[in-house]
């Protein structure tokens, strides 16, 4: 089979990032970029094609009417914006991509637009964004406004995409002169208005910063509903997504694919990933052994569990009584994420049911357990089983861990074949389509 892909999703974004565990690293203060930096190093010394930088606008008190489980446990926030911390990501680093998330919901196309060639020239062509529509109202009452419904979000999006690709392309980088002799900059005569006029956006164009060294950002997105993944297969270059079997892994590539396909797109442009995890030991029956007891303490943790779901849905699990059969709910949060998180028990099931039925080991997606070896055997199965393209490590900037993927699992994997031992292209869009 050919190769696939390696990605790092920093589900925590600039937080805390695990302090306070034996997961944050020995010398490392918060808010300081050290450890993002020693991380990302870590990461492209394994050859991983990027990492992305989680965002969100708000301080979490879905859960408990209170930002009291989030602010003293630190999770979801307190939380840095993740876009000043990409310069210091790429000084830190020659060839990975760096993927801050911004959302359509906040950020006028033009700023964005001006934002994103300022970074692929900082980066020297590294840049990607996260294309993300913001699910909280609260976030949404930060900036004074009233979240649109679920997907009327997914067509406010669409069309801040269609014009920042307006404006990425009315400042081309062939407009260039740079001619000592003539002493002529550039050539007004190729850089155009765009003048558009939207449902949501209008703007005059055009873009006043010269395409970078990939003339646009690389774009990611992470679809799940109907109208996210329809708006994932139109939108995105790389598709990130969360699932929990190889059945759903497959019918969730197959779903976007062919989408992408029947608009005209050439499958190949358009990379789907899938978040994991992994569980290492010495032994398989160490590993297991392992997970075992990750899988114990994560369905007895009530309250985190209740926290993350009540965060993304919007919907105070709190006031649930634990041992009723769940009430009809519905979300204009994330659809997928509550679909996925009801779907382990049986209809009918009370909430108790539902948190005990998790077999979750505390990674994100799929989990893979074993030795490093049969890890890079199980991952080479499922990607023959999948189709590809790859597989996105979700989980904080944990240096220990980061070094016990790269150190143990990826020679493992390059011993195969299956994924990059360098970076052949400049440009991190290059290296990404690669293969
Ligand atoms: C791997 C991954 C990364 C994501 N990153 C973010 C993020 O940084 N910020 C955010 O607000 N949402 C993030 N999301 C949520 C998605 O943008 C989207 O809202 C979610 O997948 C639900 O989509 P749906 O409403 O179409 O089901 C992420 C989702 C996944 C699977």
């Amino acid at each position: 089979m050919s190769q696939f892909h390696l990605g790092w999703f920093n589900g925590a974004g600039f937080s805390l990032n695990g302090w306070g565990t034996p997961s944050f690293g020995t010398g490392y203060k918060p808010w300081e970029p050290d450890m993002f930096q020693d991380g990302i190093r870590i990461l492209e010394r394994g050859g991983f094609d990027f990492m992305i930088l989680e965002d969100s606008s708000m301080v979490p008190e879905t859960f408990g009417g209170s930002p009291e489980f989030y602010l003293n446990h630190g999770i979801m926030a307190p939380k840095l914006d993740p876009v000043p911390l990409v310069p210091y990501l790429a000084m830190a680093t020659k060839h990975i991509g760096i993927v801050p998330t911004l959302t359509t919901g906040f950020y006028q196309p033009w700023m964005l637009a001006r934002l994103m060639t300022t970074l692929d020239h900082l980066t020297k062509g590294r840049i990607g964004w996260n294309i993300v529509t913001a699910t909280t109202q609260l976030a949404w009452s930060n900036y004074g406004l009233t979240q649109p419904e679920h997907d009327e979000r997914y067509n406010l999006a669409d069309e801040f995409v269609e014009v920042t690709k307006q404006l990425w392309n009315s400042f081309p980088a062939s407009a260039a002169v740079l001619d000592p002799e003539t002493g002529i900059a550039y050539s007004a005569a190729d850089v155009k208005p765009i003048d558009f006029e939207g449902k949501y956006f209008s703007s005059r164009g055009p873009l006043n910063a010269p395409a970078g060294p990939q003339g646009s950002p690389v774009l990611f997105q992470a679809g799940g509903s109907p109208a996210g993944r329809r708006f994932a297969a139109k939108n995105a270059e790389v598709i990130i997504a969360s699932c929990t079997s190889v059945e759903d892994m497959k019918a969730y590539y197959t779903d976007v694919k062919s989408h992408a396909v029947s608009i005209g797109r050439d499958p190949e442009t358009v990379k789907v990933m899938f978040t994991t995890g992994v569980i290492i030991g010495d032994t398989d029956a160490e590993a297991a052994a392992h997970a075992d007891r990750r899988r114990e303490a994560f369905k007895k943790n009530y309250s985190m569990q209740m926290a993350g779901i009540s965060n993304i849905t919007g919907i105070d699990f709190s006031k649930l009584d634990l041992d009723a059969p769940m009430p009809e709910l519905t979300t204009n949060g994330s659809q997928s994420s509550l679909k996925e998180f009801l779907s382990t028990a049986a209809p009918g099931a009370t909430l108790r049911e539902v948190l005990e039925s998790k077999s979750n080991v505390g990674v994100m997606g799929f989990p893979f357990i074993g030795t490093a070896d049969s890890i890079a055997g199980q991952m080479q199965d499922v990607m023959a089983e999948v189709g590809g393209d790859g597989f996105l490590f979700g989980a904080s900037i944990a240096p220990e861990y980061m070094t016990a993927v790269v150190d143990r699992v990826v020679p493992a994997l390059r011993k195969r074949g299956l994924v990059r031992t360098g970076y052949e292209h400049a440009t991190f869009r290059e290296n990404v389509m690669e293969f």
